[in-house]
């Protein structure tokens, strides 16, 4: 079930209430006290903060329980997910302090002129003599925010943020989050070239399907940094990771699984390519109209390239009519499509990736007992199917390397590394993919990037611990 926690500024009036009294109360409605801060203490009232632990569901009903007690003043209610982000997340620090005259005219005028005048003659040099070398951009137009939807890019801001703090602190790369106030695919890719001097890579973030492919596309065909949608090709990295995991736990082999992926947006379309990029024989992808079937034609251009491959099956139907058999479900479209009687119909053995955030196709709990394995994109859950097991590694390589492009033998490699980290001995039902803070995934991911890059010829830099 998922967890919240919340601070409780509460005034007590000792005549009529002891702090037993609260504990009891609050564990009564389903809150499990954490710690407990005496703000102001005094023999006829006191103030206290009291930190709660209480399931997502149960949050109003601790503060409804104590509001029917006489002799407590609920002072204020706050969650901690939004202290966190009082003030945003990141600030920019320099990496040298300027404390007198002439550190000042070495890090700006006068001195600076002579290091802009190297990097004009020899523009290269913006990688040694400027952030470039590690600074990522996290571009989003707010329309595919996680599974909320097109919220615009002010409401997009904290997901970025997030992003953010996670190249930083898991790779060392420093990325901005920049928010783009147009959803006009061409003023996108403008305004992106425009600003890429500056940065070393594009991380594309919750931009919408089909607009994300156009832009993508034209960004990698017209920069030479890398392009990566981390929604349709960080997914897909860590899926095929999972997926690879998953059937060698339940012992089925990839050329003989059937697979439903529903949901055919930006994160569907690279799964199901990289899905049969790795093997499978057997697909049926799946949006709101029903399945996408072999020989039909379809208005975009991805669902149309999946209507002409081999692998994926003629047989039409909505999302629940076609589960029925499947061994495999991937769901990377909206929460609470599925009820437990809907995947009892799979075939035994059941591997189920519900991987909608915030809120799984099926609810975790109710799908638990009837799957052999279960994976979401939730971190409050075993199995936790996360872009961020990727998107560090892989821009922490390609910086390094400074690859040209970021392509499909580096995708690969990425998505066996992070399997790679599961040995053999620890691989089971709740443990097919590694936590995000494993310190050998990054490293992993790094090593194997940087190798396919220089393989694949898109390495311009070989780095010291390459050569
Ligand atoms: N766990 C993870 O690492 C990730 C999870 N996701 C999640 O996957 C979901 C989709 O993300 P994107 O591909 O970026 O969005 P998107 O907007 O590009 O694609 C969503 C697709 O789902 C389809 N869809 C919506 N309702 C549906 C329904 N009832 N049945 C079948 N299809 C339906 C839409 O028509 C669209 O094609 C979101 O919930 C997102 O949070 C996305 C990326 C990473
Ligand atoms: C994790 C992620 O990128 C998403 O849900 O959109
Ligand atoms: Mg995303």
């Amino acid at each position: 079930m998922a967890q919240t926690s919340i601070i409780l500024r509460v005034e007590l009036d000792h005549d009529k209430i002891s702090f037993g009294d609260v504990a009891a109360a609050i564990s009564k409605a389903g809150g499990d006290i954490t710690s407990i801060d005496v703000i102001r203490p005094g023999k006829e009232s006191s103030v206290r903060d009291i930190t709660v632990d209480v399931a997502e569901s149960a949050e109003t009903s601790v503060v409804d329980a104590l509001k029917a007690y006489d002799g407590i003043k609920i002072i204020n209610v706050s969650d901690r997910t939004f202290l966190v982000h009082l003030g945003g997340k990141i600030s920019v620090q320099p990496n040298v302090p300027i404390k007198n005259r002439d550190d000042l005219s070495r890090v700006y005028t006068p001195g600076v002129a002579r290091v802009c005048t190297a990097i004009h003659e020899n523009p290269d040099k913006a990688y040694s003599l400027t952030i470039k070398r590690n600074t990522v951009a996290v571009v989003t137009d707010g329309t595919a925010v996680l599974g909320l939807g097109d919220i615009g890019p002010h409401a997009a801001a904290p997901v970025m943020e997030g992003k953010a703090m996670l190249f930083k602190q898991l790779a060392g790369v420093d990325a901005f989050p920049i928010c783009l106030d147009t959803k006009d695919t061409e003023e996108i890719i403008r305004t992106i070239k425009a600003m890429s001097p500056i940065f070393g890579g594009i991380n594309l973030e919750d931009i919408s399907s089909p607009r994300c492919f156009e832009i993508e596309r034209r960004l990698s065909e017209e920069l030479d940094i890398p392009v990566f949608h981390d929604d349709q090709h960080g997914t897909a990295v860590v899926l095929l990771a999972g997926f690879l995991n998953a059937l060698k736990v339940v012992g089925k082999r990839i050329e003989n699984v059937r697979v439903v992926v529903n949901g055919i947006g930006a994160a569907g379309v690279s799964i199901c390519k990289m899905l049969l990029a790795a093997g499978v024989t057997r697909l049926v992808p799946v949006d709101r109209h029903g399945a996408i079937v072999r020989g039909n034609s379809y208005e975009y251009p991805m669902w149309q390239w999946l209507a002409e491959q081999p692998q994926v099956e003629e047989t039409e139907g909505s999302l629940k009519e076609v589960l029925r058999g499947a061994d495999v479900f991937i769901g990377v479209s909206r929460g609470g499509l599925l009820s437990a009687e809907d995947v009892c119909t799979m075939a035994p053995d059941r591997i189920v990736f519900a991987l909608a955030n915030p809120k799984p196709e099926i609810d975790p709990d109710e799908a638990q007992s009837h799957v052999r394995v279960l994976a979401t994109g939730r971190s409050d859950y075993p199995n936790q199917i996360n872009n961020v097991l990727c998107f560090p590694g892989i821009f922490r390589g390609a910086l390094d390397c400074r690859a040209r492009s970021i392509n499909e033998p580096m995708k690969l490699a990425a998505a066996r590394a992070i399997a790679s980290v599961v040995t053999s001995a620890e691989l089971n039902e709740h443990y097919i993919i590694p936590s995000i803070f494993n310190e050998q995934v990054v490293t992993k991911v790094r090593h194997a990037i940087i190798e396919a890059a220089i393989l694949t010829g898109v390495a311009r830099r070989i780095p010291p611990d390459f050569r």
